[in-house]
């Protein structure tokens, strides 16, 4: 099995190694605002995020390990990380990307897809996808969805079952969405190509010069015999209950130092919230985020 160095060591083989850059998302964009819980918020969770109003720093980003990432890719999700300052030093960080599935649902077959990508062989890739067909759930459901037009255009998912626990100690499986309050907001093919790759950056500085950019922040509640284990399994959303956690304010674009200096951890959950036990990718996704973040802050 490959621990967190490995996939580390993988990203870099698939997308090449940059001093002082990410391992994954290194393109993107850093922001501040706040988040503000709704009333019922804390029947769902006693974290303290959900009790009242907080400060947030973000990050926009483009996924994979390319810091030169097309903006137009419709394959590549974006991604968005949140670090809520809860006061007196302590913060909980959401990590989420613009689908609501990962691409792999094990550190084996996340790692041999990245080894057969680094291979440049198509034919290793293609062979990789038609061993593992969850991992073709990503790509299919992206493919499906316009190319956003915008970082604050488009939904986000923490992917993972989290496990919300409020002050009487009920405990509830859920997922956590962020949605634009704006909508959803997307490029055909032809405007996504006219665009070009470099325009997500742009639009943003350019709209919070005008307005915040403001989202919901939703849970979406588990049910019986939910998967919570397998990070390429889509939780049909439909039919199920939603409950609305806060609405997040972008304000503001902060510069790249200041979300280059810490890392976002998915593992960084504060009381209320717990990350799923049986999940070997959220398990291993703060290690491996130390491993880059250790790299990539080394003189
Ligand atoms: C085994 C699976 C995964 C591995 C090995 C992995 C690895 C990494 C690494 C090494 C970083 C850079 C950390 C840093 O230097 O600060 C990163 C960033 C990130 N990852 Fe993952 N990741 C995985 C799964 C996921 C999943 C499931 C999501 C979404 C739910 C996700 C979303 C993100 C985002 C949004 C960032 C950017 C954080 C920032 O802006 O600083 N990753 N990932």
């Amino acid at each position: 099995e490959p621990g967190p160095a490995d996939l580390v060591d993988a990203l870099n083989k698939a997308f090449g190694k940059y001093p002082h850059k990410r391992a994954a998302h290194p393109k993107g964009l850093c922001v501040s605002g706040d988040f503000n819980p709704t009333e019922n918020a804390p029947e769902l969770t006693k974290a303290p995020q959900f009790a009242k109003s907080v400060p947030v720093i973000g990050r926009f980003s483009l996924a994979g390990g390319n810091p030169k990432a097309p903006d137009n890719d419709k394959g590549n999700p974006k991604g968005l990380a949140l670090r809520f300052d809860l006061g007196d030093g302590a913060n909980t960080d959401l990590v989420m990307i613009s689908a609501p599935v990962f691409v792999a649902n094990t550190p084996q077959s996340f790692f041999d897809l990245l080894t057969a990508k680094a291979s440049g062989d198509a034919d290793k890739v293609e062979a990789y996808f038609a061993a593992h067909p969850e991992s073709k759930n990503q790509g299919t459901w992206l493919k499906e969805r316009l190319v956003p037009a915008s970082y604050a255009g488009v939904n986000y998912w923490g992917v993972h079952a989290f496990t919300l626990t409020n002050a009487d100690g009920k405990e509830t499986l859920a997922k956590f969405k962020l949605l634009p309050l704006a909508g959803e907001d997307g490029l055909t093919d032809e405007q996504a190509e006219a665009k070009g790759q470099d325009f997500l950056a742009g639009e943003l500085k350019a709209r919070l010069e005008k307005a915040p950019a403001e989202f919901a922040l939703v849970a979406i509640i588990g049910q019986d015999g939910d998967v919570t284990d397998d990070a390429t399994a889509l939780w049909d959303e439909e039919h199920r209950d939603k409950i609305a956690l806060g609405r997040l304010t972008i304000d503001a674009v902060e510069p790249d130092g200041t979300c280059d200096a810490f890392s976002f951890l998915p593992s960084n959950v504060a009381d209320g919230v717990a990350g799923p036990t049986d999940d070997p990718i959220f398990a291993i996704r703060s290690p491996a985020y130390i491993v880059s973040f250790t790299r990539r802050v080394a003189p």
